[in-house]
């Protein structure tokens, strides 16, 4: 089962229409550059609504450790995604998280080796690949390149755990999980109507999609 997270939460209807549908997971990002941004009491009384057993993570690019501390406490959050290469591995050390998601975005230079060694040295296994756009930090709506996501997720033991983003939509999912098979994968602005606005319809179309991409793999691996 290929696992659902929907990123840039900002309401307690985007939340419970998501949760309706079938959501895993919801990101909650404290950027305060993103049109996505929530403050940590917003995402607090958002958290609160929830059903149980849906996954709450906090994104962030520029906050310390401990200001990530601070905020995964107050919010109640059960993982903090690491959106930025300031998270080294020694770094990642001090965020008290109860689970972290490390973000890499293959832009010039990338290397699955550098993955490999933040893994050995953090002892983090949940990874994000979202696509690099320069200048911005994610929520681009670009896809990863093909060669690129080749290069990832044909090494299994690293996409067994790993999240794929960048760009997915209703449409194009059904496509990246068939050639990534990744652990799971999140979209922002692929469930959006404008920069920010959640689209209900768009998040129930993302999940049946999901769904549909699992019934085909389920089928291939019958026959
Ligand atoms: O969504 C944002 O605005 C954002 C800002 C800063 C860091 C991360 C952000 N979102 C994350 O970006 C990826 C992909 O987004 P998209 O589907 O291409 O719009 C996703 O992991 C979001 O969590």
């Amino acid at each position: 089962m290929t696992r659902i997270k929907i990123c840039g939460i900002t309401k307690v209807d985007d939340a419970l229409a998501a949760a309706e549908a079938g959501v895993h997971a919801l990101g909650f990002n404290f950027s305060p550059s993103s049109p996505r941004a929530v403050t940590p009491e917003k995402a607090g009384r958002i958290i609160a609504e929830l059903p149980p057993f849906i996954s709450t993570v906090g994104i962030f690019v520029e906050h310390s450790p401990e200001e990530i501390n601070r905020i995964c406490s107050l919010c109640r959050l059960h993982y903090a995604q690491l959106h930025s290469d300031a998270y080294t591995a020694e770094r990642s050390r001090n965020v008290r998280a109860p689970g972290i998601i490390r973000v890499f975005r293959p832009g010039p230079g990338f290397s699955i080796e550098e993955v490999e060694e933040y893994r050995s040295k953090s002892g983090i296994s949940s990874m994000l690949f979202d696509a690099y756009k320069q200048g911005q930090a994610g929520g681009t709506g670009e896809r990863i390149g093909k060669r690129k996501l080749e290069m990832i997720f044909s090494n299994r033991s690293i996409a067994q755990r790993a999240l794929l983003a960048g760009g997915l939509t209703p449409d194009n999912v059904v496509d990246a999980i068939l050639s990534a098979r990744p652990y799971g994968v999140d979209t922002a602005s692929g469930v959006e109507s404008s920069p920010g606005r959640k689209d209900h319809e768009k998040i129930r179309a993302f999940i049946t999609a999901v769904h549909e991409a699992d019934r085909l793999q389920d089928a291939t691996r019958d026959t």
